[in-house]
């Protein structure tokens, strides 16, 4: 049972990042679990001081000497603690509930009592992640809702309700062996709120959003990584708290080495972002750590997570690394090509759609204007890369194949041509499109196709919208792109 113990207390006040990184450590090295509400209250509490009403820039703000890194007070936290075990433990009558583990009905509780207790505001503003943000204004985005239900969770001892994770939502795993699930939050805009329903309908449309039956199932320690990795260091759209930035990353190390962050790749792709912005002497570049998301992917998840790709691509990208970052997105798209295509899947056609429409159109003017660098001028002249531009739109084909609602349309149809025109034609000749019909990269859609079929749906099939998308294998590659560009312009 979670409670605010004298050795917890002990570490206050906390005066710099050390002592907070003290207090993690302790918790997260137990012998109880971490206290969720605890840590998530005094992160947030910090957040807050470093990235709210920042009215001056920091440099200025250090020219007054004035400290920037706030002393977090024991009577400020226990006051919210205590607000919080109120709310929960006035709120749920454990006695309506007799059973060892949780059930269906205990969770819809749960989350009532979080969701009814948010103020009508708007939600998807930044800093509305943690608990502070519950407790002190009654704000909450939908991450928020869903670890606020968790950490309610562990107040009331249901030690078997743990924050289950996709790469856009979360919900809840409970129940004797941990496979019910139940959404306690609300994804998106403009779609009604699923919360006590099981998610087993929805992973039945392979969509991504639900990771086709992949999310990350965490623990404890694991729901301190989240409450960690979705701390949010800016300050503004151009200006992020190098302090909270530093603390992030610390405790995300701390979270590293104790091993809590070998199963959560986006976890992972934090730090390395992190670690770009400012490299932690003697520990690994941020490639490496990216690599390790994309391993733990492929290992733990059967390479259904997208953003391990995009990750490594975006940091390629920055370091003008392009023709490693078109390999990343083309791997990216191989991974989106399992899925099908749903209409709350929207924050991963943006990510595909600035890749197609900007980055990579971007990284071929650059090349074709930048004559005098070699190397990347090759790009242009490399089978290679012009493969793995057409892997990339070929995944997003097959993504769209079967789906309910289509994906392309003539605005990527005029980005495409126009990054594949930069191509030499002779360099375009060179390739080699897989003539093969049952190559094996393709089982995982087979696989769910063959499920399809059982349901009458197959992959060639129209989706509803009536649009014919043909993937780009086993056709002459100019040939297939002049029958999708032809496609879309009919649409126009
Ligand atoms: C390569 C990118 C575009 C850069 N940032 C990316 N992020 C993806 C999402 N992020 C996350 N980082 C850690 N954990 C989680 S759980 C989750 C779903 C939410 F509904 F709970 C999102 C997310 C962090 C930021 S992907």
């Amino acid at each position: 049972m979670a409670g605010f113990r004298d050795r917890d207390k002990r570490h206050f006040p906390l005066t710099d990042s050390g002592s907070v990184v003290a207090l993690f450590r302790e918790q997260i090295e137990g012998p109880n679990d971490p206290n969720l509400a605890l840590l998530s209250i005094t992160l947030g509490c910090i957040e807050n001081a470093l990235t709210m009403n920042r009215a001056i820039p920091a440099a200025e703000e250090a020219a007054l000497l004035r400290p920037i890194f706030p002393v977090v007070d024991l009577e400020t936290v226990e006051a919210l603690y205590a607000k919080f075990e109120t709310l929960v433990r006035g709120s749920v009558d454990l006695t309506e509930y007799k059973s060892t583990f949780s059930s269906r009905e205990l969770v819809k509780k749960i989350s009532d009592v979080v969701w009814s207790s948010l103020s009508r505001s708007f939600k998807d503003k930044a800093h509305l992640q943690s608990l502070y943000s519950f407790l002190t204004g009654n704000k909450l985005d939908c991450f928020g809702v869903a670890f606020g239900v968790v950490a309610a969770a562990q107040i009331l001892g249901c030690d078997d309700i743990h924050l289950a994770l996709s790469e856009d939502h979360a919900w809840v795993v409970f129940g004797e062996d941990g496979t019910d699930t139940a959404e306690v939050t609300w994804h998106g805009k403009g779609n009604e709120d699923k919360r006590g329903q099981s998610i087993a309908l929805s992973v039945a449309e392979k969509s991504w959003l639900y990771f086709n039956g992949q999310p990350v199932i965490c623990t404890r320690a694991t729901e301190v990584a989240a409450m960690v990795s979705a701390a949010n260091p800016s300050i503004n759209l151009t200006m992020d708290s190098i302090e909270m930035g530093a603390l992030q990353q610390e405790l995300l190390w701390l979270l590293h080495d104790k091993g809590h962050l070998s199963r959560y790749p986006m976890a992972l792709g934090n730090l390395g972002d992190l670690e770009e912005i400012s490299p932690t002497p003697g520990r690994p570049p941020p490639l490496q750590i990216f690599q390790e998301a994309i391993s733990v992917a492929i290992k733990h998840y059967n390479n259904h997570h997208v953003y391990p790709y995009t990750y490594m691509g975006g940091y390629l990208y920055r370091k003008r690394r392009y023709k490693e970052a078109i390999k990343c997105w083309a791997e990216a798209s191989n991974v989106i090509r399992k899925f099908n295509y749903t209409r709350e899947d929207e924050e991963i056609y943006k990510e595909f759609l600035e890749i197609a429409n900007e980055l990579i159109p971007n990284i071929v003017k650059a090349v074709s204007l930048n004559t005098t660098d070699r190397v990347q001028m090759n790009i242009l002249y490399n089978p290679e890369v012009y493969a793995d531009i057409l892997r990339f739109y070929d995944g997003i084909c097959e993504w769209e194949e079967g789906s309910s609602t289509p994906v392309l349309h003539v605005g990527w149809a005029q980005h495409l041509t126009f990054s594949l025109n930069k191509f030499d034609p002779r360099t375009r000749a060179k390739i080699d499109v897989a003539k093969d019909e049952d190559s094996d990269s393709d089982s995982d859609k087979e696989s769910n196709d063959e499920n399809d079929n059982q349901n009458g749906k197959s992959q060639k099939e129209k989706g509803e919208s009536g649009v014919k998308t043909g993937s780009l294998k086993n056709k002459d590659p100019k040939e297939a792109l002049s029958v999708v560009v032809e496609d879309l312009k009919k649409e126009e």
